[in-house]
């Protein structure tokens, strides 16, 4: 049934935008070599994670993921009598980001929308995308003249998000013999601290990354619990770390935790919820499922991992409300931010300066510094 106020305008074609991951062996190196230009990763880092993708014949889930996506977006949009094109790109691998603006200029588009599949604040999820994009922009050239590219909100505060989570949780906790016995590691990539302590609107606040993080976590912590009619309280620890030892990064990380709780309580079940994702691409297939749950085996605790949001019709559901809502604002309409979380909800519009790239200054679209 066509909802009579859905709108997409003033927008022509909706961009899927994701990090992009490689599809073949010969694909695995540049792809690697792509990611981590210019930042200072030693190359037994980028050897070892070769192997995690070699291990399932280079191909890594997370473009086969985003091509699901593609279709569940269409699906959930046509149900809406939204005809609006919905292209994909990626910033590190095909289909890259300016195929994805030729893409939409060929379809006639003026004003594109831009959805991430990455949900939270800080350079490497918000920014990265951001510049990725104005260099994209910059290679199609004088075509793309006039285009505009607007994104939707950071949507970790958004209910559609959320209560994918909730759901999905309640689901896994309610297989354990005691659902309240739960340890529960909330999981997110880890980052440089330099990185998370400038994240945020760049007034000096930062931490915008962890804090985030840690709202959704409490608010999930009491959702479920509720739910469950138990108490619940879990807490954020990292995967895939990166960068050089000397560089400081988010910490502690998901297996020594899972040793630590092994060593106080063996009994107990160790429950990774991964909220600093969307999909089960390689963190979460190699890092949790072969990694931790390795090292859980290992220490002899039992370990559950929490699906990710990816196959929750709600949480399409949420990413389509977020372009209308973000639409209805292009239009200059007065908009309250539908958010399930206590506190801040980010702008869609970027702060001058916010999540800033600490090595290089690069033009980014989407925000009023442009
Ligand atoms: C915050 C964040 C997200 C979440 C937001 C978002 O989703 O964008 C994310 C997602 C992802 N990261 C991914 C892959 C990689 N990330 C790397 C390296 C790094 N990630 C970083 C941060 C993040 N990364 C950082 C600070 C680095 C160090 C280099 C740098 O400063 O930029 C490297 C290099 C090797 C290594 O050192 O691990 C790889 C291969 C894939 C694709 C997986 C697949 O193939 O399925 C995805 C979705
Ligand atoms: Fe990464």
């Amino acid at each position: 049934m066509p909802d009579a106020s859905a709108d997409l305008s003033p927008y022509d074609v909706v961009l899927l935008g994701s990090f992009g991951g490689p599809e073949a062996e010969d694909e695995v190196m540049p792809f690697l070599r792509r990611v981590t230009a210019g930042r200072n990763i030693p190359d037994e880092r980028l050897v070892a994670v070769g192997e995690h993708y070699y291990a399932r014949g280079g191909r890594s889930p997370i473009n086969d993921l985003n091509r699901d996506l593609l279709a569940r977006l269409r699906a959930e949009l046509d149900r809406r009598g939204l005809d609006v094109p919905v292209v994909w790109g990626n910033r590190n691998s095909e289909p890259f980001f300016a195929g994805a603006l030729h893409e939409a200029l060929d379809l006639g588009a003026t004003r594109v929308l831009a959805l991430f599949t990455s949900a939270y604040s800080c350079y490497s999820s918000c920014r990265q995308y951001r510049e990725d994009l104005a260099g994209a922009l910059e290679e199609v050239g004088p075509a793309a003249d006039g285009l505009v590219v607007d994104k939707v909100r950071q949507y970790v505060t958004h209910p559609g998000l959320g209560r994918a989570w909730a759901r999905a949780m309640v689901a896994a906790l309610r297989t354990l013999p005691d659902p309240g016995s739960a340890r529960l590691l909330y999981v997110t990539h880890s980052v440089p601290l330099a990185m998370d302590d400038t994240s945020g609107p760049g007034d000096g606040e930062g931490n915008l990354y962890t804090d985030q993080h840690l709202r959704l976590a409490h608010r999930l912590d009491e959702v479920v619990g509720a739910e469950l009619g138990t108490t619940l309280r879990g807490e954020l620890v990292f995967c895939s770390r990166s960068g050089p030892p000397s560089q400081p990064w988010l910490e502690p990380d998901v297996n020594d935790r899972i040793e630590e709780l092994a060593a106080e309580d063996p009994t107990a079940p160790v429950v990774v919820v991964p909220i600093g994702f969307v999909s089960d691409h390689m963190e979460v297939v190699h890092d949790l499922d072969t990694e931790a749950a390795e090292t859980a085996e290992r220490v002899g605790v039992p370990f559950l991992r929490v699906p990710t949001p990816h196959g929750d019709d709600g949480f399409v559901e949420g990413l389509v409300d977020l372009l209308l809502e973000r639409a209805a604002e292009a239009r200059g309409e007065v908009v309250v931010p539908d958010t399930w979380l206590p506190g801040d909800v980010r702008p869609s519009v970027c702060d001058p300066g916010c999540c800033p790239n600490l090595r290089v200054a690069r033009p980014a679209l989407c925000g009023r510094d442009r």
